[in-house]
């Protein structure tokens, strides 16, 4: 096997417990040839950042797939989603107290501050007709379109590098991340990932956060997949 790239999510994966940037992490990913691209739930302003600070391309998957960019110079393409998970948002206020979290700057999708019942805003949001789903990521929950999630965003971009979303190796650590270990052509999961996540993974590091990410790229140069 030989894959031509790495997708890494960002929270859980290249980050301390604490949520700091791995500094093991950041310098083993620097030593890669292969691009490195940065797949998250959070907003494209700070994929993009977390892209320049760690010495990438600015090849970025933000919010959960419904923000791309390919490169720094370039503005990013934006899926029209907001509005029907805004329809969700309105129907779920009126059962709890919701706290959104960086709406200025997030333009497909609704992340939410983990404060309410999950499970019950779940089966609330199932008698509704909308094409919505709850997803939690451990560090929110986010509403999001049912059609969008990282898979499709990596599809997206492989495209708008002339790669295949199967030539890339995929590292997260939560539900977020299934549908981009799916598309990808091989998955892993860092140690502290969810069970989810852990299930649709190829391969589970032995190792937590950035120590994890570590253990995963070693791997796969010790296999001479990359
Ligand atoms: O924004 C979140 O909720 C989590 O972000 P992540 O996808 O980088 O782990
Ligand atoms: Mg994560």
């Amino acid at each position: 096997m030989k894959f031509k790239a790495i997708v890494a999510d960002i929270d859980g994966t290249i980050t301390c417990e604490k949520r700091e940037l791995h500094l093991g992490a950041m310098k083993k990913i620097r030593s890669l040839k292969v691009p490195v691209v940065l797949a998250t739930g959070n907003t494209l302003c700070y994929a993009r950042t977390a892209s320049r600070l760690i010495g990438l391309e600015g090849a970025v998957i933000a919010e959960n797939g419904g923000a791309v960019t390919v490169r720094f110079d370039l503005q990013g393409t934006f899926e029209e989603s907001l509005e029907e998970c805004e329809k969700a948002y309105s129907f779920l206020s009126e059962y709890f107290k919701l706290t959104k979290l960086d709406p200025l700057y997030r333009k497909t999708e609704i992340a939410l501050r983990r404060d309410f019942d999950l499970e019950k805003a779940r089966a609330l949001l199932k008698t509704q007709n909308l094409d919505i789903e709850m997803v939690d990521t451990k560090y929110a929950i986010h509403l999001k379109s049912t059609k969008i999630n990282k898979g499709v965003g990596l599809q997206k971009l492989a495209g708008m590098m002339g790669l295949e979303a199967e030539d890339f190796v995929a590292i997260g650590d939560s539900e977020n991340d299934v549908e981009m270990f799916e598309a990808s052509g091989f998955g892993i999961a860092v140690a502290n990932g969810d069970e989810k996540i852990k299930e649709a993974a190829n391969y589970v590091t032995d190792a937590s956060f950035g120590d994890g990410t570590v253990e995963a790229i070693e791997f796969l140069e010790s296999n001479g997949w990359i």
